[in-house]
């Protein structure tokens, strides 16, 4: 059998309204505390009033359901496979070279930020530095999905300014890691899984996010799950007018284990095809990423056991990043 999750209500997962923040200073701080609060006890947290029109994510689900109507071979065209730096078509049924996890259902569209032909790195050969393979079988896809990466980027950088205030940060601290930033976007699917599967493979596999935050729109079916504290699977339903943000390995370790980069899945019991589109905050490749605060409670702090864990330690960004994807994503076999 499928493991199944304690259902709870929203409430469960913080909502917080970030109207009060467009509003004045004294908005703006009520709401960097609600995301200090949500970041430090859960991880995740629905935003609403975030800025993004219904019709900006009712155009990206269309794009991802048209991506993933390709036949198999046109997406296989353009598959992570074929590269070293995981752009492209990731395929269901997929893992890196880590030999302790199990394959993801999911399948995926991904894309990192757009780099000029004459990049430095992207000359140098640097990892993760690579042009995206767009598929020739669908010409606007690149258009499609650059008009919501442009806007979910936007709502990226201003809610990193959020948390550099929920931190008590001076502005731009967090911000000048990512002065040439690795930012992604994914256009995910998942096949309906039945409930008398053994549960090996999940749409997604227990993970930690190896970026700053996710910001993610999921559609109405439902699947995504969070472990809690007590080690128990919390759901985070789909809530009309929202997305879900959660914070990520380096986030946590910016903040020595204060915010929680909460443990994750994706099942999808729904008995429907299921779509999301997340977006992740990724530093720069050169970053150096260290704990700029003391955690004050070391013992309050979520496991760190996952292929996905970061070290709460000084490290290069691009360094261990390459690393992680060489173990959750199929690449290029060198010689
Ligand atoms: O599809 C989802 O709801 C979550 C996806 C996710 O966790 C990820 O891509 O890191
Ligand atoms: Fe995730």
């Amino acid at each position: 059998m499928l493991p199944t999750a304690r259902k709870l209500s929203f409430s469960e997962v913080p909502v917080v309204d970030l109207a009060p923040a467009w509003r004045d200073a004294a908005g703006r701080q009520e709401v960097a505390q609600a995301i200090a609060d949500a970041a430090g006890t859960v991880g995740f947290f629905y935003i609403k009033n975030h800025g993004l029109s219904d019709e900006d994510i009712r155009a990206i689900f269309q794009t991802a359901v048209d991506f993933h109507s390709l036949p198999l071979e046109d997406k296989m065209a353009v598959s992570v496979k074929l590269n070293n730096h995981a752009q492209g078509y990731l395929y269901g049924m997929s893992k890196g070279n880590d030999k302790n996890i199990s394959e993801n259902l999911q399948e995926a569209f991904q894309i990192r930020r757009p780099l000029a032909a004459d990049d430095p790195g992207l000359l140098a050969g640097k990892p993760l530095h690579g042009l995206i393979p767009w598929p020739p079988a669908m010409p606007d896809l690149e258009p499609r999905m650059m008009a919501y990466y442009e806007k979910v980027n936007e709502l990226g950088y201003w809610l990193l300014g959020m948390f550099e205030q929920s931190l008590g940060l001076a502005a731009d601290t967090l911000k000048a890691s990512f002065a040439k930033d690795m930012n992604s976007l994914r256009l995910l699917h998942y096949p309906p899984q039945r409930p008398d599967e053994s549960g090996e493979h999940l749409g997604a596999r227990n993970h930690t996010d190896t970026n700053a935050f996710t910001i993610l729109a999921q559609d109405v079916n439902g699947g995504l799950e969070v472990r809690n504290r007590e080690g128990e699977w919390v759901a985070v339903p789909p809530m009309a007018g929202t997305l879900v943000v959660n914070v990520g390995e380096v986030l946590k370790v910016w903040t020595d284990g204060v915010f929680t980069s909460a443990v994750h899945r994706v099942i999808n019991r729904s008995g429907n095809e299921r779509y999301s589109i997340p977006f992740f905050m990724y530093p720069s490749y050169d970053a150096l990423i260290q704990p700029l605060i003391q955690n004050p409670d070391p013992a309050n702090i979520a496991p760190e056991d996952l292929p996905t864990s970061f070290p709460r330690r000084p490290f290069v960004y691009g360094e261990l990043k390459s690393r992680n994807v060489a173990r959750i994503m199929p690449q290029k076999e060198t010689a």
